[in-house]
């Protein structure tokens, strides 16, 4: 190391040395620092001269390391941005990912702003969506809920860090749900099949909770039972938004058929043409729970 104190353009520097014959994202240094000081990336340029404190020069180097044993750096700093607020993660929790937005974005822009909505966030991990949408739009009413004791611990913590009062609810899909019906479904489930391990992230692999990425039938479980079940959830003109796997579109679309002929299903690719998003609604609502 570096007899010098490290400025904090010098620790970036070591980092991105530390850090080139490997995976690792090369702006995660730059995420780390700006996180723990709550800097954007014009603020750390302009502490780049700056001298590090000693304690925090432990503490990148620590962190650093963390990286390169594919910790992601959001578990790392215990926290992300979402849709341009700051939200807690741990490794309960999907680390939320920019597709997200995406998500969120479509759902309000095809909403008039002014209707009370009923809504619920479905599978909600640390709370980005619903909490995201509640902050949005106030006068919806959010729903959070997940099967996941841990992550909806986190989801309440950062319910409470926004200063919002929102119901959660532990349940496999609706189990605990019954009788409830909502204007708006909005889920990013676990849809990745098991079996494509091989090309996915070691980061997300070793670090983030299996039952928030993967989900059986080659990744179509929790979908087709969401398809059985949405018509008995959805109060008349509900919708459904959801996220998918970039290489689904034609097992979505035919699940969807098998699982309600009547529900119709609109797509959102993403710039390479990949499906990214569903919407669907006119569910039918076949008794079940
Ligand atoms: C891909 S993560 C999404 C988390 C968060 N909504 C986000 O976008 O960052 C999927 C979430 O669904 C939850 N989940 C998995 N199976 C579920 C089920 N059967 N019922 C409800 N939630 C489930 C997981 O615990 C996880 O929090």
């Amino acid at each position: 190391m570096n007899r010098q104190p490290w400025t904090y353009f010098a620790a970036q520097r070591w980092a991105a040395r530390q850090l080139a014959a490997s995976e690792v994202d090369p702006h995660a240094p730059q995420f780390l620092l700006e996180q723990r000081h709550g800097w954007d990336t014009t603020h750390l340029l302009l502490h780049n001269r700056d001298v590090m404190p000693a304690a925090e020069v432990e503490w990148f180097r620590t962190a650093v390391d963390q990286l390169l044993n594919h910790v992601p750096a959001q578990y790392i700093v215990g926290q992300t941005t979402f849709y341009g607020r700051q939200f807690k993660v741990t490794p309960a929790v999907l680390v939320p990912e920019a597709e997200t937005a995406e998500l969120v974005d479509w759902v309000l822009t095809s909403q008039p702003a002014d209707h009370q909505l009923r809504v619920l966030d479905l599978g909600t991990g640390s709370g980005v969506i619903g909490i995201t949408l509640a902050l949005e739009r106030p006068r919806w009413s959010v729903t959070l809920s997940d099967i996941s004791s841990a992550a909806l611990a986190v989801a309440r913590e950062n319910v409470r860090q926004h200063q919002l009062s929102l119901p959660l609810v532990e349940s496999d899909l609706f189990a605990n749900l019954a009788g409830q019906r909502y204007d708006l479904i909005v889920t990013n489930p676990p849809y990745i099949d098991p079996a494509d391990t091989a090309v996915m992230d070691q980061a997300v692999l070793d670090h983030e909770p299996p039952i928030a990425l993967f989900a059986d039938e080659h990744g179509l479980g929790f979908y087709r039972r969401l398809f059985e079940l949405a018509g008995n959830h959805l109060r008349p003109g509900g919708q459904l938004f959801g996220e998918t796997g970039y290489d689904q579109e034609k097992s979505i679309q035919a699940l969807l058929k098998q699982c309600d002929q009547q529900a119709q299903l609109a797509v959102c690719h993403d710039v390479a043409g990949k499906m990214r998003m569903i919407h669907a609604w006119d569910f039918s609502g076949t008794g079940g729970n």
